[in-house]
């Protein structure tokens, strides 16, 4: 039987291979729940995020055969109903952060929004619970280092969050607003 139900974790273990998403985790979670770290090669379905996530997290549990903690990324462009959304990786790995802008070059509609949805499963057969946060922008030419993936080319309020300090961006990006209720789950479980 499948149960979302669990005990409290006493650590989590993030299933990422992408070491930016998980030093910004490792920030932001610093001091709230030790967070361990495992690559594992995962599937990525096609669907919606929601069902990209939990299939991820489906997948990891399987994988490693306990607890563990998923993150998935999207970038949607409302001049295209949300499109690249869950495949942004297969556009950043073609185009690159300058030639990304490119994409938007034929709408006048430049809005974009970022997406993080976490999924944490206690162990196979546990449906996963998610946690999601959003933060609104716009697609410009890149500006900033180019670091971490379409950073330079999200702009916010200004500044795109490659201009931003790290701790800033945190503060206002949507993994920081996604681990907000990751975090408030893990206060309500004591
Ligand atoms: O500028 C960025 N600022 C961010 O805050 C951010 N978060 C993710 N990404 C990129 O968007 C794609 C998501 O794909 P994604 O979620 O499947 O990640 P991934 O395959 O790299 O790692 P993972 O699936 O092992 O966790 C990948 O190209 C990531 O590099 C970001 N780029
Ligand atoms: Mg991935």
């Amino acid at each position: 039987m499948s149960s979302s139900s669990a005990a409290v974790p006493k650590h989590l273990n993030f299933i990422t291979g992408n070491k930016n998403k998980l030093a910004e985790v490792q920030a932001i979670l610093q001091g709230v729940i030790e967070l361990q770290n495992q690559n594992v090669d995962l599937v990525e379905i096609q669907g919606t995020v929601e069902e990209v996530t939990k299939d991820k997290c489906r997948r990891a549990a399987e994988a490693i055969n306990g607890p563990v903690l998923v993150e998935d990324t999207c970038l949607c462009f409302k001049a295209m109903n949300d499109l690249p959304g869950p495949y942004i990786k297969w556009f950043m790995l073609s185009l690159g952060p300058l030639q990304m802008h490119k994409l938007l070059e034929g709408f006048e509609d430049k809005s974009a929004q970022a997406v993080c949805t976490f999924g944490y499963s206690a162990g196979p057969g546990h449906e996963p619970i998610l946690f999601q946060g959003r933060t609104d922008g716009k697609l410009v030419q890149s500006r900033g280092p180019t670091v971490f993936g379409w950073d330079s080319c999200f702009e916010y309020e200004g500044q795109t969050y490659a201009e931003m300090d790290k701790s800033e961006k945190n503060k206002i990006s949507h993994r920081g607003k996604a681990l907000d209720k990751l975090k408030e789950w893990l206060g309500s479980q004591v």
